[in-house]
């Protein structure tokens, strides 16, 4: 059995007048990655600063390995590397001085070097950062979260500006860091990619925490559609209902399929009474779809 490594209970944080968060419960289980996930302002930033004891919260608390986390306690800090928004990054520095001046001292010169040769970045890393594109940027910030091999690494958004081939490296190292036992939170809107890395979901709306699930859970209770395109879809839609088959309400002309769908029968049923069939596809509902069901059907109000 995992043991958590992060455990968030009942916080509460106003800006102002405004609660942004509202008694935000969850823990992340030690070795799985764990995607933070919600609308825009829903709340992921302020929590993953919460959690970098970057400010006070009104109530509740936070650990990490059991250690306390707020303004005035980081000691557990030294178990977790973090990109939070934009990587801090000096124009006059190169990137290899950057990793350099904010590694640990216990961070030799190989274990720079190797997050560089993971992240590619070997033909740059000695110019001034000042040179770099948006995605070597994003790419530096990665790497200074990742370089002193922390236990606990947060990652706001590190999808944003790299390219195909720079996610599917950052997705080879994420992998490989939690089958070493590194735990991972991230936050992405880029669920595409988010759905190949987490292990778990925590899914916040409103400053409010609307469903905590494992990807396995979520995907044993998703819908599974034979999506169709006929000749005559109002007619194959009244003769499928008329045989028992389950109409999906989502905006594609669907069936859910059951154990006992098999295509061939639809066909049959379909081109028997004289309609032609132009397309058909078995579809898994996605991470995207998931949560977008998901939070329509929340009920979170704005306070
Ligand atoms: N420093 C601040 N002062 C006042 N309000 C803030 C501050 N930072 C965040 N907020 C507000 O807190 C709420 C949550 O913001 P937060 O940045 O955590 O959202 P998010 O889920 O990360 O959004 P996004 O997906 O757009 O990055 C928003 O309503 C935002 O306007």
């Amino acid at each position: 059995m995992s043991d958590t490594i992060l455990n968030v209970e009942h916080l509460n944080k106003n800006f102002g007048k405004k609660q942004v968060l509202k008694d935000v419960s969850f823990s992340v289980q030690t070795g799985h990655i764990v995607g933070l996930v919600g609308p825009n302002g829903a709340g992921k930033s302020t929590i993953m600063k919460a959690v970098l004891g970057l400010f006070n919260y009104a109530s509740g608390t936070i650990t990490i390995d059991g250690e306390p986390v707020s303004p005035t306690s980081h000691k557990a800090m030294d178990k977790v590397g973090a990109l939070i928004e934009y990587p801090g990054i000096y124009p006059f520095l190169t990137g290899y001085q950057h990793l350099e001046l904010f590694s640990k001292d216990s961070t030799s010169k190989d274990q720079i070097m190797d997050i560089v040769d993971k992240m590619k970045m070997d033909s740059y890393i000695n110019r001034k950062a000042k040179t770099y594109s948006l995605g070597m940027k994003q790419k530096l910030g990665i790497a200074l979260a990742l370089v002193d091999r922390p236990k606990l690494v947060i990652l706001d958004e590190p999808m944003n500006g790299l390219d195909p081939q720079a996610n599917k490296d950052l997705r080879t190292i994420i992998l490989d860091l939690a089958k070493q036992g590194t735990t991972l939170l991230i936050s992405s809107h880029i669920l595409s990619e988010l759905e190949k890395l987490i292990d778990d979901l925590v899914v916040i709306d409103k400053g409010q925490i609307v469903y905590t699930k494992s990807m396995a859970e979520l995907e044993s209770g998703s819908k599974k559609l034979l999506v169709l395109k006929t000749s005559d879809d109002a007619k194959a839609k009244e003769i499928l209902a008329q045989n028992n088959y389950q109409l999906d309400n989502g905006d594609k002309f669907a069936i859910v399929e059951n154990d006992q769908t098999k295509m061939a029968d639809v066909i049959k049923l379909l081109s028997d009474n004289g309609i032609d069939i132009d397309d058909v596809q078995h579809v898994h509902s996605d991470l995207e779809t998931s949560l977008l069901n998901l939070l329509k059907n929340d009920k979170v109000k704005e306070s």
